[in-house]
């Protein structure tokens, strides 16, 4: 297995990303047909056209003729990367539908050979992405070895649950192939990121993060989308960026690791409390407050776990903590919605049927932050309704009953220390406890 050294010179027995971008034109799909931008992109320019009153109209077939131009340049030059995508739901089918696209050679793994059959016939995937045609030089295994071999760069897109045992069963087959996890959680009890685990289980691999604003049936409906790849690796972070930047999609480039994974993580804790609020029919304050303090704890636990606070002002900190905490297509934000409107975390879990991270994310984040007095009053609060199935409405009172904070202990940093602000929380939530024994006794 080669390794990889960290002064960005990433040598894999599979090729060096610096010379695999030079591209053999093999393939030259026509756009004219179905692959051609969507029209989504003509309607957005023809709505900002019917709204520029006034203003230089846009002639929408030049801008889609411009996009189709883009679209083209890609695909006369595909970076002929081998690509592995491990995870058939809806992320990693829509990122290894974007790399073939873009005329990578992708192979997405599926677990269930019925499914990889279906979607292979069907070039759709009818679970998780209905009504959305896959490109066709996508392909479809259920045989992981097969698979990962012979590949430069493997995805990871499993729940977090599942990540350690992926990277297990592909480490007898990795010689010399980098990782990139898409999973943004935390694995259960030993509070481990997918990058500790990737370090954990693949000691020698260079590997890298992608987290950002990317809701998967967004970025199958063309919608302008962008995220980021964070890896110690240079030449890993440009073919990311080669393989998956568009006139769609677009990549951006980081070294902070930890701090970009976290955003992934975190964000999904505030995106369930944001849906919670929905359900209460809050107003925009209330929104936009929640929104700011939730980054506060974000960033603050961020640098008390060896990441850059900055990163945290990117797109895979406030930017896709915007975008899961406003959109009904989070599977976090619609948990949150089903616990606001009355249903156990079990039934809404049931319900949804796919993956919401924020769950498990937000047991974990409330037990490292509370063992080591890390200030994160919404988490605590949220474990407090979803685990000690205490009253929302009593927890969330008490967060605003909390005593004097600066805005931004980065500016100004607190009166109080996180660990004695820590433990006013935890008092505060076991009064909503005492609260309902009261009441309870009067009932
Ligand atoms: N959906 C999105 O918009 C989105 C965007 C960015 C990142 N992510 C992240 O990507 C990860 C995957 O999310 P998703 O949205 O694709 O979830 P999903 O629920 O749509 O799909 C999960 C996939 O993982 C497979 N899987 C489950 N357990 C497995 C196991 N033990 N071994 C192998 N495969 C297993 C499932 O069969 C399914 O194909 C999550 O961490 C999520 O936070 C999702
Ligand atoms: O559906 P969610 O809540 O997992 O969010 C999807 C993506 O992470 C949004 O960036």
């Amino acid at each position: 297995m080669t390794s990889a050294n960290k002064d960005n010179t990433a040598n894999h027995s599979t090729g060096d990303f610096t010379d695999k971008t030079t591209a053999q034109t093999e393939h030259k799909p026509d756009i004219s047909n179905n692959e051609k931008p969507s029209g989504l992109l003509a309607g957005i320019i023809e709505r900002a056209t019917k709204s520029g009153v006034g203003r230089r109209k846009l002639d929408p077939s030049i801008v889609e003729s411009d996009v189709e131009k883009n679209m083209q340049k890609i695909r006369d030059n595909p970076t002929k990367l081998r690509l592995a995508f491990l995870g058939g739901g809806s992320f990693g089918t829509a990122m290894a539908n974007l790399a073939a696209r873009n005329g990578c050679d992708v192979t997405l793994w599926v677990r269930n050979k019925r499914t990889v059959k279906a979607m292979t016939k069907t070039q759709t995937n009818k679970k998780y992405l209905p009504g959305y045609k896959l490109d066709d030089r996508l392909k479809y295994s259920h045989d992981l070895a097969a698979t990962v071999k012979n590949k430069d760069i493997i995805f990871l897109a499993v729940p977090s649950s599942a990540f350690r045992e992926t990277l297990k069963n592909i480490a007898p087959f990795i010689t010399g192939q980098s990782v990139v996890s898409l999973t943004k959680g935390m694995e259960k009890d030993t509070f481990a990121l997918m990058s500790d685990i990737i370090k954990d289980e693949l000691p020698e691999v260079n590997f890298g993060v992608m987290s950002g604003p990317n809701l998967a049936i967004e970025i199958m409906k063309n919608m302008p989308s962008a995220t980021v790849i964070a890896s110690d690796s240079e030449p890993l972070r440009h073919a990311v960026q080669a393989a998956l930047h568009s006139a769609f999609f677009r990549v951006f480039a980081s070294d902070d690791v930890k701090g970009v994974e976290l955003g992934g993580a975190l964000k999904n804790i505030y995106a369930i409390a944001m849906g919670m609020a929905a359900a209460y029919d809050v107003g925009e304050n209330t929104k936009a407050m929640l929104l700011t303090r939730a980054l506060a704890e974000m960033s603050r636990f961020g640098v008390e776990t060896g990441a850059n606070p900055l990163t945290f002002l990117g797109l895979s900190g406030v930017g896709d903590l915007y975008a899961t905490c406003s959109s009904e297509l989070s599977r976090n934000f619609r948990i949150g919605n089903m616990l606001g409107s009355g249903m156990s975390i079990d039934a809404a879990v049931k319900k949804l049927g796919q993956t919401a991270e924020g769950v498990n994310t937000i047991q974990q984040v409330h037990e490292k932050a509370t063992k080591e007095g890390i200030y994160m009053p919404i988490t605590h609060a949220l474990y407090a309704v979803i685990y000690e199935d205490k009253a929302a409405l009593g927890v969330a009172l008490h967060l605003m009953e909390a005593g004097f904070r600066s805005d931004v202990e980065f500016v100004m940093p607190h009166d109080h220390s996180n660990a004695e602000l820590t433990a006013q929380i935890q008092a505060a939530t076991s009064d909503t406890d005492d609260d309902n024994a009261t009441k309870g006794s009067g009932e």
